[in-house]
C-alpha cells in the first residue's frame, strides 16, 4: 500500500452538508466503521462546537468506533478575527473531540477575507498560524483547507502561498488546495497545482466540489501534478452537486493510476459499502455511478455482446469483481444472438445447439418491446420465454378458463374487492383438474394473487410461502389513439430470494395477470421449496 499517500473521506462532514441528508448519531457512527472498512486513511467525522450531533459522535466514538485502517479527523475553522485563539471555544471544541487530526478551514482568497472575513489580510494569516500552532502544540496533526484556493490564485497566487507558508511554518502537515465554488476544469487544476509545488515545500492535497461535473477528474488532474492527499465523499455526496467521489477516486487510483492507496482487499468493498451508505443516507443508490452503480458493467447493445462473447475485456474497462461489482447483460430490442446467449449463460440456460431457439426469441424480444413489454428489469419473465423455446420446455401450469375481479364501495366508505378464478390444472394424463377459487383482496391484483395462489397451492405447497415484495405500474403512453398502454412490474420473495416478472395490456388488471401467473410459474418451477428456517 502507498503509505505516504493520503485518500481522506469526508462523506461525515461536507457529505452531511448535501440538501436532504440528516445523519443521527448512530448513523454516522456506521458510516464510520463502512469507510473504515474500505481503507481510507482519514474520516472527517463532522464539526463539534458548531453541531451538538458531531459533538456527541466524536464523544461516542471514542469508545465505541474501533477503526482499523482510519485516522479520526475532527473540523473546524481558524480562530476568530481579533480574539486570542486560547479564549475560542470553537477551537476548544477541536481540542475536546480528542482526535488525533484535526482539518482545518481556512480564507486563500483575499475577496473572502475582506468580504467575508471583513479583516485585513495579515490578520487572516495571523489566524491561520496561531490556531495551527495551538493545536500542534496540545498534541493534534493538522490539516489545512485552504477554501476558495483556485479563485483566490487567479486573483491573487501569491496570497494563497503566503497562507499556506504560514500553515507549514506553524507545524501544518498537509495544506489542502479547495476548489470550494467547483468551478475549475482539470487543466487549470493541473497547472494551478504544478505551479504551487513548485513555490511551497509541503506536503500538498486537494478538495473538489463537483459543480462542472469535474470533480473527479480535478482531483486525478492535481494527483498527476503531485498532491498526496486527496478528499472525496461517499457516492459524492456533498454541498449543492457535490463532492469527488470516494468510490471512483479509489477505483481510478489503484487500478488507473497504480497507487496502491487502499489495503489489500479492500477495492473489491467498494460496491456494498457504496450501497450500504446509501441506505443510511436514505437516497436510492445511483444505478449509473462509475464503477460501484447495478448498471456501472450492464450491457444493452447487441454489438457489444457479441464481442462480450468472444472477451468480456472487449467492452469492460475493468474487470467488474474488482470493485465487488457483477456485469450483466440485458435483453431487449438492442438485442441480437449474442445478448440471447450470454444472458441464458447468467440465468443457467443452456442454448448449445440452439440457434433457431434463440433467434425465435430475439424476434419475439424485439416484437413485445415494441408494443410496450420490457425484459431489462424482468429476468424471470425472460428465462420463462427463453425456455418456453426450447425442446423441452415444460407445459403450462393451468389453462385458464377465466377470471373476474370486481371492486365494491359500500355506503360506509369500506372498498372491497374480489377475484374468482377458473383455471384447469393438467393431471400429466391428458386430463386436467377444473378448479374454481374466489379470495377477497384490499385491491383487484391482490384479490387475483390470492384467488390465483389458492387454485395453485394445493398441487403446489410451496406457494404458501411466497408472496408480492413490490409492485409498478408504468403508463406507456397513448397506443392506436384509443387508450393507455399500462406496464406493471412485479417483484416476488420466497423470503430467501426475489425475482421480478412483467406484463403488458392497455387493461391494468390483465397486464397485472400476466405478471401474476410469470410470478408464480416462475416460483414452481425455479424455486426450491422453502427450507423450514425460511418458512
Ligand atoms: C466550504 C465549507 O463547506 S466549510 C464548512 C461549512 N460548514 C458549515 O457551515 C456547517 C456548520 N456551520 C455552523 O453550524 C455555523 O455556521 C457556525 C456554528 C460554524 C457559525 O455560526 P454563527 O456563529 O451563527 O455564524 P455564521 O454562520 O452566521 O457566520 C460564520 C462566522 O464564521 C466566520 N468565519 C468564516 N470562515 C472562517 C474561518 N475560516 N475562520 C474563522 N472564522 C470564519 C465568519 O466571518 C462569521 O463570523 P461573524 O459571525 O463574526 O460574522
Ligand atoms: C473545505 C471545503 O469543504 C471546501 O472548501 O469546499
Amino acid at each position: 500500500m502507498a503509505t505516504d499517500f493520503h485518500v481522506f473521506d469526508t462523506t461525515l462532514r461536507d457529505g452531511a452538508q448535501r440538501e436532504g441528508v440528516s445523519y443521527s448519531v448512530a448513523d454516522k457512527l456506521a458510516v464510520a466503521r463502512l469507510l473504515d472498512e474500505i481503507g481510507v486513511g482519514y474520516i472527517e467525522g463532522g464539526w463539534p462546537g458548531a453541531l451538538p450531533k458531531d459533538t456527541e459522535f466524536f464523544a461516542r466514538a471514542r469508545t465505541e468506533l474501533k477503526l482499523r485502517n482510519a485516522v479520526l479527523v475532527a473540523f473546524g475553522a481558524t480562530r476568530k478575527a481579533g480574539v486570542r485563539v486560547e479564549d475560542d471555544p470553537q477551537v476548544r471544541a477541536l481540542l475536546d473531540a480528542e482526535t488525533p487530526v484535526v482539518c482545518l478551514v481556512a480564507k486563500s482568497d483575499v475577496r473572502h477575507v475582506s468580504q467575508a472575513l471583513r479583516t485585513t489580510l495579515e490578520e487572516n494569516v495571523a489566524m491561520v498560524s496561531d490556531t495551527v500552532a495551538h493545536l500542534v502544540r496540545h498534541g493534534r496533526r493538522v490539516f489545512l483547507d485552504c477554501e476558495h484556493f483556485f479563485d483566490g490564485y487567479k486573483a491573487d497566487p501569491d496570497y494563497g502561498v503566503r497562507v499556506l507558508e504560514a500553515a507549514f511554518a506553524a507545524g501544518a502537515e498537509v495544506g489542502v488546495l479547495c476548489d470550494t465554488n467547483g468551478g475549475m476544469l482539470p487543466m487549470g487544476v493541473g497547472r494551478v497545482v504544478a505551479d504551487v509545488r513548485a513555490r511551497v515545500g509541503g506536503r500538498l492535497g486537494i478538495h473538489c466540489q463537483d459543480d462542472t461535473g469535474c470533480a473527479v477528474a480535478n482531483t486525478l488532474a492535481a494527483v498527476e501534478a503531485g498532491v498526496t492527499h486527496v478528499q472525496g465523499t461517499a457516492n459524492g455526496y456533498g454541498e449543492r452537486a457535490g463532492n469527488a467521489d470516494t468510490f471512483a477516486l479509489i477505483a481510478n487510483l489503484v487500478t488507473k493510476m497504480d497507487l496502491p492507496v487502499v489495503p489489500p482487499g479492500c477495492l473489491a468493498e467498494l460496491q456494498r459499502v457504496s450501497h450500504a451508505i446509501a441506505e443510511l443516507a436514505n437516497i436510492a443508490p445511483d444505478d449509473h455511478q462509475p464503477f460501484v452503480g447495478a448498471s456501472a458493467f450492464a450491457h444493452k447493445a447487441g454489438l457489444h455482446a457479441s464481442a462480450i462473447k468472444v472477451s468480456p475485456e472487449l467492452y469492460n474497462h475493468l474487470e467488474p469483481a474488482v470493485v465487488g461489482n457483477d456485469m450483466r447483460i440485458l435483453v431487449t430490442e438492442m438485442a441480437g444472438r449474442a445478448s440471447v446467449e450470454l444472458k441464458g449463460r447468467e440465468l443457467g440456460v443452456d442454448l448449445a445447439g440452439h440457434a433457431d431457439a434463440i433467434g425465435r426469441v430475439v424476434d419475439q424480444v424485439k416484437v413485445l418491446e415494441a408494443d410496450g413489454w420490457s425484459f431489462e428489469a424482468a429476468d424471470a419473465s425472460f428465462e420463462l420465454l427463453l425456455r418456453a423455446q426450447l425442446p423441452d420446455a415444460p407445459p403450462a401450469l393451468f389453462e385458464l378458463e377465466s377470471y373476474k375481479t370486481s371492486v365494491e364501495h359500500w355506503g360506509n366508505g369500506v372498498v372491497v374487492s374480489e377475484a374468482t378464478v377458473k383455471v384447469h390444472l393438467p393431471n400429466g394424463d391428458g386430463t386436467a383438474e377444473r378448479v374454481i377459487c374466489t379470495a377477497e383482496g384490499n385491491g383487484p391484483v391482490n384479490a387475483l394473487d390470492n384467488a390465483l395462489r389458492q387454485a395453485l397451492v394445493g398441487r403446489y405447497p410451496h406457494l404458501a410461502g411466497v408472496s408480492l415484495a413490490d409492485y409498478k405500474v408504468r403508463i406507456l403512453g397513448w397506443k392506436g389513439g384509443t387508450g393507455a398502454t399500462t406496464r406493471v412490474l412485479i417483484d416476488t420473495t420466497d423470503g430467501v430470494g426475489e425475482w421480478t416478472t412483467v406484463g403488458v395490456h392497455a387493461n391494468i388488471v390483465e397486464a397485472s395477470w400476466h405478471a401474476l401467473v410469470d410470478a408464480l410459474t416462475y416460483a414452481v418451477r425455479h424455486r426450491s421449496p422453502v427450507p423450514a428456517a425460511h418458512a
